[in-house]
C-alpha cells in the first residue's frame, strides 16, 4: 500500500465540494491504490456544516480515506499538503461576469498563497477553481515565492470538457472520438475554444462542421455555458465543476493519453507570444507529474485575434489586483 498523500480543499462545505470530496476519497482523482488524507478548510461560520460533510465522509467507509482534518486556519489546512484545490470563494449570480468577483475573492487567495508558501510540501500541485480562477491563481502564486510558479494552475478543464461535448454532439460522435481540443486564455467569456487542431474519429474537426456553426454557435455556447447553467439551475455549475477539477488533477498527476492533450491554465513562459507570467490556458501534455505546453501549432489570423483578446483581459485583471501582487 502507498503512503497517504495530503489533499487540501478550501470551501469544503460548499456546493462544488459536496460533489468533489466524495469522489476524491473514493479514488477517482489519484487512483484506487492511493490513500488520501483530506485537509478541509472553511470559514468559521461554516465549520458546523463542514462537520456534517465530514460525518458523511466517515459514513461512506472509504477504504482509501486515511484521515480528515477540519479547520478554519489556512496554516493547518495546507500543512504538508501535496495537492491543493482552492475552491472556496463566492460564486457569481445571474447577470454578473466572473471578474465582478475579483474584489470579493482576491483577498482570499493572497492569504492562502502565503499559507501554502509557509506550510505546504515543496512539490505541491495547486489548482484554483474559485473565480476569477486565472487571476486568483496568479495572486496565490505571487504570494508563494518559495514554490515554483509552475505549480500554480487554474481550471479551464470544464470549458475543455464542454467544448468536447458540443463538438461530439454536432458531429454525431461520442466524446471519446474527440481529440486535441484547445481552450486558450481566461476562464471567462473571452476564452477561445479552438477546434483548428481537433479531430473527430481521426478526421479534422474543421472539415466536419460549418464555419458558421463554429463561429456563431460553438464558440459563444462554450464561452457562455457557465452563465447558461446559472440561468437554468439558479446556481453555478457544481457537479461538472467538481468533475473537471478531478480530471485536471488526475491528468496532471498521472499523465495525458498518447495522441491527445488537455487544456490547463498555466504559467505562461511566453509560448505563442503570450505575455510571460500570466496564468493563461494552453494546450498541454503531462508526464511524470509535470506539464508542458504543446509547441509549434499553427496560429491563424482568426485564432491570433481571439488569443490576444483573452490575453488582454488577463493583463487587465492582473493590473486591477496589483496591490495584492508582491
Ligand atoms: N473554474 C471553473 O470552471 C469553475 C466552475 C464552477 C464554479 N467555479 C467557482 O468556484 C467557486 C465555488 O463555487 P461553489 O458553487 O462551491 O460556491 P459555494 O458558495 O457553494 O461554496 C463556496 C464555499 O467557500 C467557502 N469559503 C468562502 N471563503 C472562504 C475562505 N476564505 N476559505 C475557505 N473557504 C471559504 C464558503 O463558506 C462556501 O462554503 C466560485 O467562485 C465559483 O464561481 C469555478
Ligand atoms: O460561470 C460561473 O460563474 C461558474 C463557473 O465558472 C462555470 O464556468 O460554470
Amino acid at each position: 500500500m502507498k503512503q497517504p498523500v495530503r489533499v487540501a480543499i478550501t470551501g469544503a462545505a460548499g456546493q462544488i465540494s459536496y460533489s468533489l470530496l466524495f469522489r476524491i476519497a473514493s479514488g477517482d482523482m489519484l487512483g484506487k491504490d492511493q490513500p488520501i488524507i483530506l485537509q478541509l478548510l472553511e470559514i468559521t461560520p461554516a465549520l458546523e456544516a463542514l462537520k456534517g460533510v465530514a460525518m458523511e465522509l466517515d459514513d461512506c467507509a472509504f477504504p482509501l480515506l486515511a484521515g480528515i482534518v477540519q479547520t478554519d486556519d489556512p496554516n493547518v489546512a495546507f500543512k504538508d499538503a501535496d495537492y491543493a484545490l482552492l475552491v472556496g470563494a463566492r460564486p457569481r449570480g445571474p447577470g454578473m461576469e466572473r471578474k465582478d468577483l475579483l474584489e470579493a475573492n482576491a483577498a482570499i487567495f493572497s492569504v492562502q498563497g502565503k499559507a501554502i508558501n509557509d506550510n505546504a510540501s515543496r512539490g505541491i500541485k495547486v489548482l484554483v477553481v474559485g473565480n476569477p480562477a486565472n487571476t486568483n491563481s496568479l495572486i496565490a502564486q505571487r504570494n508563494a515565492p518559495s514554490i515554483n510558479p509552475r505549480q500554480f494552475t487554474a481550471m479551464t478543464r470544464l470549458d475543455h470538457n464542454r467544448a468536447i461535448a458540443q463538438l461530439a454532439a454536432q458531429t454525431n460522435a461520442t466524446v471519446n472520438d474527440v481529440k486535441k481540443m484547445t481552450i486558450w486564455g481566461n476562464h471567462s467569456a473571452t476564452q477561445y475554444p479552438d477546434i483548428s487542431q481537433a479531430t473527430v474519429k481521426g478526421a479534422a474537426a474543421e472539415g466536419l462542421v460549418e464555419r458558421q456553426w463554429y463561429e456563431g454557435t460553438f464558440i459563444p455556447v462554450v464561452q457562455q455555458r457557465g452563465a447558461a447553467i446559472i440561468k437554468a439551475r439558479g446556481a453555478s455549475s457544481a457537479a461538472s465543476a467538481a468533475n473537471a477539477a478531478i480530471d485536471h488533477m488526475r491528468t496532471w498527476a498521472l499523465g495525458t493519453e498518447e495522441g491527445d492533450w488537455v487544456s490547463m491554465g498555466v504559467y505562461s513562459d511566453g509560448s505563442y507570444g503570450i505575455e510571460q507570467g500570466l496564468i493563461y490556458s494552453f494546450p498541454v501534455t503531462t508526464k511524470d507529474g509535470d506539464w508542458s505546453i504543446v509547441q509549434g501549432l499553427p496560429i491563424s489570423d482568426f485564432s491570433r485575434e481571439k488569443m490576444t483578446a483573452t490575453e488582454k483581459e488577463l493583463a487587465e485583471e492582473r493590473d486591477g489586483v496589483k496591490h495584492l501582487l508582491p
